[in-house]
């Protein structure tokens, strides 16, 4: 007889090689050559990453390996690839990639979309949900609903539309967040928050801190690693605003999220601090993404202006001309809705998606992808892949008419958690805008867009560019003042219409 433990040695030993043979004999995807050492950092884009890495989609294939200094990054760039393995294998893809400087020391490891896949990420994940299932965000409706009357309101004698924009984008998630309507854009909170996100994204750039590369260095005295400082000088500024916005927050009259998850039995397990950072954090996630793409469909509606009068033909038909479109309104509106399908896939704001990381060695195809490699879902590329649309260039929301919607918000366990607020937002902005304005450049001829129209940022938006908005007739303009005057602006009220609404849905809000 063969003693157990000599039995179990050999089954490692077997397991062992057969893994290792496995894992020699598979190959990575291929990509462009390496250098020794570098890989192909000298290649490594310094921004607008998107572009270079469509090239490389185009030519290797839907699936491309660099080295970047050692660093495994695949560029996965289509939509059947994407969805294989970062929405099947979501319990493999669904980590980041490491971010000393950033996540590590600006923010103490606080911020969800940056935290590796693992127990204390999923906590605070369980801890958001309730907040923002499809259920929920379609009762925060009245606070969308007032917030896009102030903004169809003030657009009447501005044609600043950057700015009214982020307003209500802010002012959405504000509301819901911490109870506190933003109702000129210059408060300090937001002022404030627009610092800390500019410190982040100089706290994210590839390639700019040490730290990043040689995370030992870490242990270095303070006097040795002057990025400490501005690290906690940094968090101190946003860990103050989170606070601030927290305790400000459970003062306030009406519910709130952050009465809400003071009382989730999730919070027990955390700090007040951790709690703040996740209330901040979905904020900061709000304002500038619906910002953006909003004026991305400005942009679209002066580059290709032949589909407003579609949809406007739409909006006439349903809605008529004594009243706003309501959200009721858009399910019998299918132009609408490809309008706003198209509008993501045209021009997306983070084109080269947010990446993902890899929790473990996994196979496609043939190929090895390693455990803690860089993901990039490339959106650009799965976006304009001609093989899907025709003419990708051109704004053609007819291209979406009787088709499902596609995934705009990202993958596996790392979705947009704020997706069903964030559509709910551009909709009715979108069919309340072209209800209300004729949108036109400002010397009435088209816009010819193409990718040197786009900041080159991690987030790319359209560089500036001005629009005129001009309310369809005196009859529009005057439905736009009246809805306005007639809103009801208490928030208080407003966010207990938003619960009271919710436990009609069968919800239970814990606060
Ligand atoms: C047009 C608006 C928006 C777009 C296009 C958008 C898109 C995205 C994308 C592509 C991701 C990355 C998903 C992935 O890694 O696979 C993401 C993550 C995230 N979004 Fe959004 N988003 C929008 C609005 C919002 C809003 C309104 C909120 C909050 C209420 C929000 C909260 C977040 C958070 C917290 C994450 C991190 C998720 C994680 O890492 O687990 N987003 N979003």
């Amino acid at each position: 007889m063969i003693p157990a433990t000599i039995l179990l040695a050999i089954s490692v030993f077997c397991g062992l090689y057969l893994y290792n043979q496995s894992r020699r004999r598979a190959k990575l995807p291929p990509g462009p050559p390496r250098l020794p050492i570098i890989g192909n950092l000298h290649q490594a884009p310094a921004d607008a990453g998107w572009v270079t890495f469509r090239n490389w989609v185009e030519k290797y294939g839907p699936l491309v390996a660099v080295d970047f200094g050692g660093t495994n990054v695949i560029i996965v760039g289509d939509y059947d690839t994407a969805r294989d393995l970062l929405d099947k294998k979501a319990n493999i893809y669904s980590s980041r990639p490491r971010m000393v400087m950033a996540q590590e020391l600006v923010c103490k490891n606080q911020h969800i979309m940056f935290k590796p896949f693992e127990e204390d990420f999923l906590l605070h994940q369980r801890l958001e949900a309730s907040v923002l299932s499809p259920r929920a965000s379609a009762c925060y409706t009245p606070v969308q609903d007032l917030e896009s009357k102030q903004l169809l309101m003030n657009m009447l004698s501005s044609n600043d539309f950057p700015k009214q924009f982020e307003r209500f984008s802010a002012s959405v998630v504000y509301t819901t967040t911490f109870g506190l309507r933003i109702v000129t854009g210059e408060e300090w909170q937001l002022q404030t928050s627009h610092q800390c996100l500019k410190n982040m994204v100089l706290a994210g750039q590839v390639g700019a801190w040490i730290i990043d590369a040689l995370p030992f260095l870490n242990y270095l005295p303070k006097p040795l690693a002057p990025w400490k400082k501005t690290a906690e000088d940094w968090y101190e500024v946003w860990a103050k605003l989170h606070i601030t916005n927290l305790k400000d927050a459970l003062r306030r009259p009406g519910w709130n999220w952050a009465k809400d998850f003071k009382n989730a039995k999730e919070a027990e397990e955390m700090t007040e601090m951790e709690l703040a950072w996740d209330l901040g954090v979905l904020c900061d996630a709000g304002v500038e993404t619906t910002n953006i793409q909003l004026q991305i469909f400005v942009l679209a509606c002066l580059a290709y202006p032949d589909f407003i009068a579609k949809a406007q033909k739409e909006l006439d038909k349903i809605v008529g001309l004594d009243r706003l479109p309501e959200f009721e309104d858009l399910e019998k509106m299918p132009y609408i809705q490809a309008v706003v399908e198209e509008n993501f896939r045209w021009r997306h704001i983070v084109p080269a998606g947010i990446p993902h990381a890899t929790t473990q060695d996994d196979y496609y195809k043939g190929y090895l992808i390693p455990k803690g490699s860089t993901i990039i879902p490339l959106f650009i590329a799965m976006r304009q892949d001609k093989r899907l649309f025709d003419s990708p260039l051109d704004f053609l929301p007819e291209r979406w008419l009787g088709k499902p919607q596609a995934n705009n918000f990202g993958y596996g366990r790392r979705v947009c958690p704020g997706r069903f607020i964030a559509r709910n937002s551009l909709s009715i902005v979108i069919a309340r805008f072209l209800w209300a304005f004729n949108i036109r450049s400002k010397n009435g001829k088209r816009l010819l867009v193409d990718e040197s129209s786009f900041t080159t940022g991690f987030v790319s938006g359209p560089k500036p560019f001005e629009a005129v908005f001009e309310p369809r007739s005196k009859k529009h303009r005057r439905v736009i003042e009246e809805s306005y005057k007639v809103a009801d602006k208490d928030t208080a009220r407003l966010m207990s219409q938003v619960r009271k609404m919710q436990e009609g849905v069968g919800l239970n809000p814990r606060a």
